[in-house]
């Protein structure tokens, strides 16, 4: 598992941010839209074929896999194909996750609106993603040292349905232990608690620190 350096000047990356935000942006549209859509199927065969084009128009260069973890000279990282936060990637909700300090009370938090597309009970948020937007927040808490930590164990308590539309998550990290982090989290949705996850984050053998994390994730 290696982070990739890419030697960007700030333009550069302020210009590919410009040109692939409004892209994502557009295809979770697409993706809301497909769900939600009541039209004809006359419509919906046309608009099959338009997506066909783009794709194969979007597809005439590609790297050969996937996009990986890069960052910047100046410490800008770029999980742009992550799953949660990635700006690449139209799956994601996307989360911003935003970083105090290690020492403060919540050291990382993220707001966040899920619509349709994060579904699992009706009206409500699938128990996967619930996990998903955990992991993340508490790996980047737990990873705020500069030292990344990945997950070795993690555990929710669903307390009760988690509704779609506006939700916090607020973490904290009250053990660190060498390259083990205990982390905790809570999902609150109208300052309710909806779920709370509780995780062990350790940092392989042998990472070296990257930047230390502050401010806001990409
Ligand atoms: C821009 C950049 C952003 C970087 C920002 C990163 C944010 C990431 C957010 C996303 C989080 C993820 O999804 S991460 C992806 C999901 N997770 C993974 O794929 C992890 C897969 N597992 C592994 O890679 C490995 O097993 C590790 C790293 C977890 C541990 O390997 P290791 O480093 O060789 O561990 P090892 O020396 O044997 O053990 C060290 C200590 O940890 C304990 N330990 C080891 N594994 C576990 C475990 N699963 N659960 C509990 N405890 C464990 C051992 O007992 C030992 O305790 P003691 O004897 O010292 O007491």
């Amino acid at each position: 598992m290696e982070f990739t350096y890419e030697d960007l000047t700030a333009d550069e990356y302020h210009h590919r941010v410009a040109v692939y935000q409004p892209l994502t942006a557009a295809l979770r549209e697409l993706l809301d839209a497909v769900i939600r859509t009541e039209v004809d199927d006359a419509t919906v065969h046309s608009a099959t074929e338009t997506i066909s084009e783009v794709t194969a128009a979007l597809r005439a260069q590609q790297i050969p896999g996937a996009y990986g973890v890069r960052h910047t000279a100046e410490g800008r990282g770029m999980a742009w194909g992550n799953a949660v936060i990635g700006l690449r990637n139209a799956i994601a909700p996307p989360l911003t996750v935003v970083r105090g300090s290690v020492t403060d009370p919540v050291v990382a938090h993220a707001d966040v609106e899920l619509g349709a597309a994060y579904e699992g009970p009706p009206g409500h948020v699938h128990g996967g993603v619930v996990s998903l937007l955990f992991d993340q927040v508490l790996g980047e808490a737990a990873s705020m040292t500069g030292l990344p930590s990945y997950t070795g164990t993690l555990t929710i308590r669903y307390l009760r349905p988690t509704p779609l539309g506006p939700l916090r998550i607020e973490a904290f990290t009250p053990e660190r232990d060498g390259r083990k982090t205990l982390a905790r989290a809570a999902m609150l949705v109208d300052g309710a608690v909806t779920a709370e996850a509780e995780g062990l984050f350790i940092s392989p053998r042998g990472m070296t620190p990257l930047h230390p994390f502050a401010g806001e994730s990409r």
